[in-house]
């Protein structure tokens, strides 16, 4: 079988300015009785500039670098949410992603009919949704509530649910913004180790992550991102003192 890969070749992204080019009727009319300076055009964001990665099966990636410095976005484009401006990116292997873990929720429906909805937006078939909806439920913890509407759900109830759906199957490529730490004490420490399972059986796990600790503690090898680029590149130790010498 052929083994995965993640390939990005001088990819370049932009974040279009249009949306925020537009003007109030407020600031309109500010602008039209001088209260207000008119709006200056803005620029489009180019997020990845030219950028190049190539990951192959086995590694464990950390991505680290200040804020803005285009971490999320990358990860983003890798699951293919974001469109590229140019260059190309090429991915070998099922993705898996543990980003906006409530997407695709609706607050009038049921836990059981979310954990269907959200199944088939990450990709599942509904058999095996069905398949897994036990264990889910039974993860997730919300015990007779999980046949009432989300909307009557707490905060951490949510987390529980989304997290339980979103972590039920392993994907060969995981990619992380953050790892997720959900719910109560007892629900921290069960979403833990199944986190760190699920970190474990990825072919490819690619982590964003601002705490280093945890960073040199899962992966194999790390980037440093500045403005869209990479800077350094290799072992977590060097990459990650690199990363300090520059604070
Ligand atoms: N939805 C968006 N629209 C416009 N610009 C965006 C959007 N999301 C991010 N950006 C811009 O793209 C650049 C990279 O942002 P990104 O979120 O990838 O950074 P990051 O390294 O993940 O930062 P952080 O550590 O703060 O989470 C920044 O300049 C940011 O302002």
């Amino acid at each position: 079988m052929d083994k995965c890969y993640i390939n990005l070749d001088k990819v370049d992204l932009y974040y279009p300015s249009h949306i925020y080019n537009a003007t109030t009727l407020k600031q309109e009319i500010f602008s039209l009785l001088k209260l207000q300076k008119k709006k200056e055009k803005l620029d489009n964001v180019h997020a990845l500039r030219n950028f190049s990665l190539k990951v192959n099966e086995g590694e464990k990636l950390g991505i680290i670098g200040h804020n803005g410095a285009g971490k999320s976005t990358l990860l983003k484009t890798i699951a293919g949410i974001y469109p590229i401006k140019s260059g190309s990116l090429k991915v070998k292997g099922e993705i898996r992603s543990l980003f906006d873990l409530a997407l695709g929720f609706d607050l009038e429906s049921t836990g059981r009919e979310n954990i269907m909805y959200r199944g088939l937006l990450l990709g599942e078939t509904p058999s095996s949704i069905k398949k897994h909806e036990e264990e889910i439920i039974d993860f997730a913890g919300l015990g007779e509530f999980i046949d009432y509407p989300i909307r009557s759900y707490s905060s951490g109830m949510l987390v529980r649910l989304a997290f339980a759906i979103s972590t039920s199957i392993s994907g060969e490529i995981l990619l992380l913004d953050e790892i997720i730490g959900a719910g109560d004490a007892s629900f921290a420490a069960k979403a833990k180790e199944r986190m760190s399972g699920l970190m474990s059986e990825a072919k490819i796990l690619v982590l964003v992550s601002h705490d280093l600790s945890t960073i040199k503690e899962v992966c194999n090898r790390v980037i440093m991102i500045k403005q869209g680029q990479i800077v350094k590149d290799g072992k977590p130790e060097d990459v990650i003192k690199y990363y300090q010498n520059s604070i």
